[in-house]
């Protein structure tokens, strides 16, 4: 897939960004995992300090897809660890962001996938098996569908309504 920065995307884009079909998440994301810019179509998921649901959907063939995860900014566990890193690589998911925390952060680092979080945390969650697959998700100011484009790199992370021409 042809790489779209962030920032070039903004400055072609300046009538979609008007429009809110184009809109940036605020900054407030760490940069894990080996690839820093990555992109695909949204898979979107809300959980509560609870990681069942996000390992049913990574073990399903990611094909180029990102799984946002909502988890309300929980700041007391890790949503997703190395062994979650290393199988959505090996399904072909491009990345994951967690509105929460990850742990694991090292073996992460070797997962060729783009990961963005709030923060690492070295407790596991819950495994209840609570919560919503393809729901819309307000994460970082902005509200995300199931099925939006994420492109994502140094700078920052953009959602789209629909497919970026580069
Ligand atoms: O299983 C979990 O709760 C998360 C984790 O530590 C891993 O993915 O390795």
């Amino acid at each position: 897939m042809a790489f779209l920065a962030t920032a070039e995307a903004c400055d072609s884009n300046a009538a979609l960004l008007a429009s809110g079909d184009l809109r940036a998440l605020q900054p407030i994301f760490k940069i894990y995992g080996q690839c820093r810019a990555f992109s695909g179509p949204i898979v979107t998921l809300r959980v509560f300090e609870d990681n069942v649901i996000v390992r049913e959907l990574l073990e399903t063939r990611g094909e180029g897809r990102v799984l946002v995860i909502d988890g309300g900014g929980s700041m007391r566990c890790a949503l997703v660890g190395g062994n979650l890193g290393q199988l959505a690589q090996n399904m072909g998911w491009a990345g994951i962001v967690v509105n929460g925390c990850i742990r694991d952060v090292d073996e992460i680092k070797g997962c060729d996938i783009g990961v963005r979080a709030l923060a690492s945390h070295p407790t596991k969650s819950n495994k209840k098996g609570i919560g919503e697959k393809h729901v819309p998700v307000q994460i970082a100011g902005t509200l995300i569908q199931d099925g939006e484009w994420l492109y994502a790199d140094s700078d920052g992370i953009l959602i789209s309504k629909s497919e970026l021409s580069v």
